[in-house]
């Protein structure tokens, strides 16, 4: 596509966060290895350990960001690392050596996941006190993990199946949970998540570098906490179950594992008081505000006055466009937030509560919902130019990291004589902006750090 200036500034600046986020540039700037000591720098105190004091060295991972994470490691240990495993989204590669990469589907999972999880939790239950363990976690880990439960209870063996994990995954994706109320769903019917890996891998010690996707960045939600202690519990997740009215809609064995556990008859996910924090680290290295920084920088060089407004952006792809459009006519008027050029920036994760049978992403859907609002503006948008874009490079299930949306988008739709509302209707913003050549392609990013949107007033 031929981008206008405008459009080509609003590229740079989403380059630059993502840039920011990138996890091989962070864990090779963080992490050094000298004299067989290796140092993870830290703001709040650098952690030590030296490598002389182990016999194996394993990197375990799983996320879409991990196999930039694993060169970076691989990078820095070489050889020294004895065997290692991760599980990251198709596509989403490296070149690795002693790294075994295995990839599998997102966001519902695959059989190609259980197998990553099966080999990744045979070599974490091999680990000893002499082993420390790299652990690499991700957005997206959840999905790329599954590790159906099983159990037995009083004699009775309690099997979740792959296919009951995906009917789960489904329904909770369909029914407007947020991901901390679908990843407690999955940690109570998982064999590593919820801090279950953690105990796998006792009584090793083991740095775990984690990248988060996650609004508010809890450990515990991201990847659904394979290595941090977890807050809820099995009558939280019947909970959810009930408020969200899943209970015909789960397979039954789901549901029974649940309820099981809800009566204490299955073990719970890993507490504060069992978690060691001298054996196991969690080290968060990268998360939306820090890619907001990266963006910050760009538009300042660029010769913008920037405001970055929150990095905890929720709620309906659509009503988030109302909000971007509110600005840029305060903006446009008064110069509500700074000086004119402003740049606008934010990030955060929407959510598309989906009516049609359309393509497209929650940022796709908040681009082509902006273009609307221009349609109605008297200038038709000459002075405003937005783009909203995941930092993984994958909107939704597309190959399309976001969209553009401005007057020159607006125009061109309008010769074309596209109609906006009917392609909102129909949840079909993909459609609607390659027509028109607003699809903003990165490609898998290797990085994955929620969505950012950044908003341009001449
Ligand atoms: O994307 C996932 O795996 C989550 O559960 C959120 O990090």
């Amino acid at each position: 596509m031929l981008m206008t200036k405008e459009q080509e500034h609003l590229a740079q600046i989403f380059s630059k966060a993502l840039d920011q986020v990138d996890p091989y540039k962070i864990i090779t700037n963080r992490l050094t290895l000298s004299n067989e000591v290796l140092t993870v720098t830290m703001d709040e105190g650098n952690i030590s350990v030296n490598l002389k004091d182990f016999e194996r060295i394993l990197v375990i991972g799983a996320g879409k960001a991990t196999a930039k994470m694993a060169r970076a490691i691989e990078d820095i240990l070489g050889d020294r690392i004895e065997s290692g495993i991760i599980s990251v989204k198709y596509g989403h590669t490296e070149n690795l050596k002693y790294i075994k990469t295995i990839e599998a589907a997102h966001p519902v999972p695959d059989e190609n996941g259980v197998k990553a999880a099966h080999m990744i939790e045979s070599l974490a239950c091999s680990a000893t006190d002499k082993t420390l363990v790299i652990n690499l976690i991700s957005g997206g880990g959840s999905a790329l993990l599954p590790s159906p439960m099983n159990a037995e209870v009083e004699g009775e063996k309690i099997t979740v199946t792959l296919e009951d994990k995906q009917n789960v995954t489904k329904a909770l994706l369909a029914c407007g949970a947020d991901i901390s109320e679908i990843n407690c769903i999955r940690k109570h019917l998982s064999n590593l998540k919820g801090g279950r890996l953690l105990r796998c891998l006792r009584p090793a010690r083991s740095l775990n570098f984690i990248l988060s996707d996650v609004v508010g960045d809890n450990l515990d939600t991201i990847a659904s906490g394979m290595t941090s202690f977890d807050h809820s519990t099995y009558c939280d997740a019947i909970s959810i179950i009930d408020h969200y009215k899943l209970r015909g809609k789960i397979p039954p064995n789901a549901l029974k594992a649940l309820e099981l556990g809800n009566h204490g008859k299955l073990i719970e996910t890993l507490k504060k008081d069992e978690f060691n924090a001298e054996r196991a680290e969690n080290i968060l290295i990268g998360t939306n505000r820090i890619a907001l920084l990266g963006a910050r920088d760009k538009a300042i060089e660029l010769g913008y006055n920037v405001q970055i407004l929150t990095s905890r952006l929720d709620g309906e792809a659509a009503n988030a466009a109302d909000m971007f459009w509110a600005i840029a006519q305060d903006e446009r008027q008064w110069e509500l937030l700074e000086k004119k050029p402003a740049c606008i920036i934010a990030g955060g994760e929407t959510v598309v509560t989906i009516k049609g049978n359309g393509k497209g992403g929650r940022n796709q859907e908040m681009a082509l919902s902006f273009l609307m609002r221009l349609g109605q503006d008297k200038l038709e948008g000459k002075d405003i130019h937005f783009l909203a874009a995941s930092t993984d490079g994958n909107d939704g299930p597309t190959d399309a990291a976001g969209g553009f949306a401005d007057g020159a988008i607006l125009n061109k739709s309008r010769q074309m004589g596209l109609s906006i509302a009917d392609y909102l209707k129909d949840n079909d913003s993909y459609h609607f902006l390659d027509k028109v050549g607003a699809l903003h392609k990165t490609g898998p990013t290797n990085t994955n750090v929620c969505d950012v949107q950044i908003l341009i007033v001449k």
